[in-house]
């Protein structure tokens, strides 16, 4: 059937096909976009948890490879902007690139199963290697699919209105919107919860393949439901490469304006005039209107790495927090929906309440003040973000230099010990048997078997003392007198365990970073007189043995202690982000568990994730103004048959963002996250006062009257063959002039 009469066909189709004035096909189209954002936000709010904790990746890796992802996600538009206008149309475009986008998703879920390579069952990866390379594959046929879909997906919506549905179309897209934000807002509250969740063949680890797993069904829902309208869409032939057609005039106007750089040949007003010989003037009006926009949008790109890094550092941020809201426990990924949520709630306060008063109360609040208004909100956000970083600092261990050592004492041995360490006054270590009397609360207070805070080093943490020489020599009051030597690990935090028999001390490694995730790290030390199994540990203990450290979630936790015969259990509810040693006592069996006491090596997280609001509700102020009026902005000023080339255009400026980080976040290396914060935030302002100048001098338009007018002049034009002809005889003189000049 010819393309004509098949479009026919369906806008009759179409025009049986109508709800309430609506195309039926849009519910398709609004259904498939809502699960292919589901799929996406889903899978980017887990995406830098995985890098860090699954490929343990550090943070400005992880960080980078995210931002470099996002930023492929906004260039591959212009891929599909092209495919679509110039060979596939819009329909086939988004069928097989949401094919493409749907394997990415199940390669990348498919590189999260950590049981494919852990031949040896120890719950990690035997081989990174073959993980990176699938999860690397699969994210870029992510960003092939979601980008190059991205343009055309709306305008796919549009296409089914007709003229008399401009109302329609109108709520059409903001109903896509509050799809786009209600998928998002879905998603990223339930993948964190799936990874949270344990999962396994072998062993049982944090659910990533889960996490990864349901975006990539829905992905697969998503084409199904678009394939699924298939007989009810209006679908548009190809309009051409019009892509195209604006590069080779733009390169034929530079080029023409080389060729008559001499002063003979007069000026022209624009350098784009320079086309005139030879392209339309219709096309090299669109040009100069689209340039217009696009010198406007240099600057942009400062908004999005400002905000693209809620996904990235401020989850990293959210990690070192508590999310105990009483009623329920939020994971740091899921503080991401906090971003949704208010974009539901301020689109419509803004559109209905806060621009209709700024408007009656006589302020012009052109959509190019709003944007710079919406960077300065974000900007704002960053400075919160500083202030949050600066009150989650004071409450982190003071961990040792590179070139300190940080050294606690345990003394599990029946009495309690005079310890000389090198330049301090002698200590008294209170007894771990004797804690119970008050035989030792002279020198030290509540139950102090380890150095006490209350013993003043004013160049150590609490609990530790800190060295800046490697080798000490440790004399214990002991008879005979234990002098022991001692070589600390640089940048190490250790434990001197001094067991009942204190001859064999012996030295173990502390944690010395926040646990993972904001878990617990919690170990043992086996005071009992024979081996111990405890829940959670990987192997028993031997008497005087100190376990590793296993990390336990948030929550009341239960540990089972038994020596093979008897047995006992100790619960203990754990906060974020701590870790403790646990002393076994020699009665622990006659105490049921009670006696074992605990040593706070790192104190829980304080700072409540709560603090992280008035950051997101600045950034998502920021959006709105910003982002929303940006969208609105490029499509009023953009001629008819270049709506698409200034979206990619706009999508763009999201990639060159997220390519800033990457290079902002590499090379200033700031010791303190607060102060990149800060960095981040000076130069949005400066950016975003540079916006506001080029913003005074650009003069609004309307596209269709200007097209309009220069059509009206085309008709009436009789020298517009000439030209044609001129430039072609000069083209051929030209050439003749080459040659002549070889020869
Ligand atoms: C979830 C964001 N608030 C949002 O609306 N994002 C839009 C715009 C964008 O980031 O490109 C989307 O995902 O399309």
């Amino acid at each position: 059937m010819p393309d004509s009469k098949m479009d026919e066909t369906k806008k009759k189709k179409k025009k049986t096909a109508e709800c309430c004035g609506y195309p039926i096909s849009i519910f398709f189209i609004v259904v498939n976009e809502f699960c292919e954002r589901f799929s996406y936000y889903g899978m980017r709010a887990v995406l830098v948890l995985y890098f860090r904790y699954f490929l343990l990746w550090d943070d400005d890796l992880a960080t980078s490879i995210y931002h470099a992802f996002v930023a492929l996600c906004y260039l591959t538009p212009i891929l599909g902007a092209i495919i679509a206008d110039s060979w596939l149309g819009k329909f086939k475009t988004i069928i097989y690139l949401s094919i493409v986008y749907a394997v990415g998703q199940v390669v990348m879920a498919v590189s999260t199963i950590h049981d494919i390579t852990d031949a040896n069952r120890d719950g990690t990866p035997d081989n990174f290697t073959l993980h990176i390379a699938l999860s690397m594959l699969g994210l870029v046929l992510i960003a092939l699919g979601t980008g190059g879909i991205k343009p055309c997906v709306a305008a796919f919506g549009g296409d089914q209105f007709q003229e008399h549905q401009s109302r329609q179309l109108n709520t059409f897209f903001s109903v896509f919107y509050l799809c786009i934000n209600a998928g998002s807002l879905l998603s990223t509250l339930i993948t964190p919860v799936l990874r949270a969740q344990e999962c396994g063949i072998h062993t049982q680890q944090q659910c990533y393949p889960l996490a990864f797993g349901v975006p990539a069904a829905l992905m697969v829902v998503s084409l199904v439901v678009f394939i699924a309208g298939s007989g009810m869409y209006t679908k548009t032939a190809p309009e051409g490469n019009i892509m195209g057609s604006v590069c080779k005039c733009i390169w034929f106007a530079l080029n023409n304006r080389f060729r008559h750089r001499s002063d003979i040949y007069p000026k022209r007003e624009h350098w784009m005039d320079w086309a005139e010989e030879k392209y339309d003037k219709l096309l090299i009006a669109q040009i100069k209107m689209v340039l217009k926009v696009l010198f406007l949008y240099i600057p942009l790109p400062m908004f999005w790495t400002l905000f693209d890094q809620k996904g990235s550092r401020w989850t990293l941020q959210a990690t070192t927090m508590t999310g105990d809201f009483g009623g329920f426990v939020l994971q740091p990924d899921q503080m991401q929906t906090v971003n949704p949520i208010l974009i539901l709630t301020l689109v419509p306060i803004m559109d209905r309440i806060i621009f209709p008063l700024i408007k009656k109360c006589g302020l012009n609040f052109s959509p190019l003040k709003r944007m710079t208004v919406g960077m300065l909100f974000a900007a704002t956000a960053f400075i919160a973000a500083a202030l949050v970083q600066m009150e989650i600092d004071k409450t982190l261990p003071n961990f040792p230099s590179s070139s300190e050592s940080q050294l606690k004492v345990v003394n599990m041995h029946s009495e309690s010990l005079i310890v000389t360490v090198p330049s301090q006054e002698p200590l008294l270590i209170g007894s771990f048997e004797v804690q119970h009397t008050s035989k030792h609360t002279t020198a030290v207070s509540h139950w102090c078997f380890t150095i006490s805070s209350h013993v003043v080093f004013p160049q150590s943490s609490p609990d530790y003392i800190t060295f800046d020489q490697q080798d000490i020599r440790l004399a214990f009051n002991t008879t005979p007198e234990i002098n022991k030597d001692l070589s600390l690990i640089k940048g190490s935090r250790q434990t001197l365990i001094i067991p009942s028999e204190p001859a064999e001390m012996y030295l173990k490694e502390d944690i010395k970073s926040k646990p993972k995730e904001g878990k617990n790290a919690v170990r043992f030390v086996n005071g009992w007189t024979a081996y111990l199994n405890i829940t959670n540990l990987e192997s028993s203990l031997q008497p005087s043995e100190t376990s590793n450290y296993t990390l336990v979630s948030q929550g009341m936790r239960k540990f089972t202690l038994t020596d093979g015969i008897q047995s006992c259990e100790f619960s203990r509810k754990f906060g974020f982000g701590s870790s403790y040693t646990f002393l076994i006592p020699s009665d622990l069996f006659s105490t049921d568990c009670e006696s074992i006491k605990e040593i706070e090596d790192m104190q829980p997280n304080s700072v409540h994730m709560a603090l992280q609001i008035p950051q997101y509700f600045l950034i998502t102020t920021g959006e709105v103004m910003f982002s929303v009026t940006g969208l609105q902005f490029s499509y009023s000023q953009a001629p008819k048959n270049m709506k698409s080339v200034l979206q990619a255009g706009w999508l763009c400026t999201n990639a060159v963002g997220n390519i800033i980080v990457l290079i902002v976040a590499e090379l200033g290396k700031l010791p303190k996250q607060w102060a990149e914060y800060v960095l981040f935030a000076s130069l949005l302002v400066a950016v975003s006062i540079i916006f506001s100048i080029m913003a005074y001098f650009y003069t609004y338009i309307d596209p269709a009257e200007i097209e309009a007018e220069i059509l009206k002049q085309q008709e009436t034009d009789p020298d517009k063959k000439k030209k044609k002809e001129t430039l072609e005889m000069e083209e051929k003189e030209n050439e003749q002039e080459i040659k002549q000049t070889k020869i």
